[in-house]
């Protein structure tokens, strides 16, 4: 399904671990439809999942950076404009808490871990939009990734919630800020997906399967279908949205009850097992 939405632009993907990464069916769309795209990794341990990856997609610009260190993050676009002298888009699919506060009571979280949690998963996102709008022109939009649990309570989701609630927040903020430069900024409220950071969540199997049920299309959603989201909002078919976080999960937060056709969900699982 090759397009050239993206014909011309150029931008920066930063949360790539695997194959599974939401951050990779986001870049697949974008490269399919002309971008040329650079990415960011973690640590030395992912460069040789992510090198790979990338070069698949025509991209030799990798660039380390931990979103916890402002300096890694002022590094990475001092790199970014060695090779390029503006940007066009910026995604960032990067989140982070202690997995041992995954599960259990939110109650219980630590204020070490609340502070790591919206350190990497909210601020990140905030200091790396100041970066990439430096080197932004008119038309430059900027993305990130969330969740329903900043909306209602989901198990085990606790701090991730409210970090992700701030983030949401922080979508509407920084789209005032940059809409006067014709900069938009924008999240993808994506449903559960099986990849290394939902690992993390406690009963994740029980969430993923209670959404393929309940949700309105009684299915749950792909990487590909949140990166054909990703491509509206980064591309001019997203020219008017900006403060937006797009729902691209099966429709399930819309949903206010168990459907009468989902079978108990005790029984589905004993079943399978
Ligand atoms: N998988 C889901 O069900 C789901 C649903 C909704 C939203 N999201 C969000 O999507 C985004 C991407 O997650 P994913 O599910 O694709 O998992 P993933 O594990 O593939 O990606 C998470 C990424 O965050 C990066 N990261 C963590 N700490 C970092 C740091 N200090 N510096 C730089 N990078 C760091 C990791 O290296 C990894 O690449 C996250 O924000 C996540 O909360 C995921």
């Amino acid at each position: 399904m090759s397009n050239n939405l993206m014909a011309g632009k150029r931008g920066l993907i930063m949360g790539l671990a695997n194959d599974k990464s939401i951050a990779w069916g986001i870049a697949k769309a974008l490269a399919d439809a002309g971008a040329e795209l650079a990415f960011s990794f973690q640590g030395e341990a992912l460069k040789k999942r992510v090198g790979p990856l990338a070069e698949q997609l025509g991209s030799d610009i990798l660039v380390e950076c931990d979103v916890a260190s402002g300096d890694s993050i002022q590094t990475l676009f001092e790199t970014l404009r060695t090779h390029w002298d503006s940007i066009d888009f910026v995604v960032h699919a990067i989140g982070f808490s202690d997995k041992s506060e995954l599960r259990g009571r939110y109650v219980d979280t630590s204020r070490e871990n609340f502070k790591t949690t919206m350190d990497i998963s909210v601020y990140s996102f905030t200091a790396v939009c100041k970066e990439a709008a430096a080197m932004m022109n008119e038309g430059g939009s900027l993305l990130t990734l969330t969740y329903y649990g900043a909306e209602q309570v989901m198990p085990h989701y606790n701090v991730m919630g409210v970090a992700k609630a701030a983030l949401e927040a922080s979508v509407m903020y920084i789209a005032e800020d940059l809409g006067k430069d014709g900069i938009r900024c924008n999240a993808i409220s994506a449903g559960p997906i099986k990849t290394l950071a939902a690992s993390g969540i406690g009963d994740f199997r029980y969430i993923m399967k209670w959404n393929e049920l309940n949700s309105p299309l009684r299915r749950n959603v792909t990487q590909e279908e949140v990166g054909k989201a990703a491509l509206y909002l980064l591309s001019d078919l997203g020219s008017g949205t900006t403060g937006e976080t797009l729902h691209v999960d099966a429709g399930y937060h819309v949903v206010g009850m168990k459907a009468v056709d989902a079978p108990d969900i005790d029984v589905v699982t004993k079943r399978k097992e």
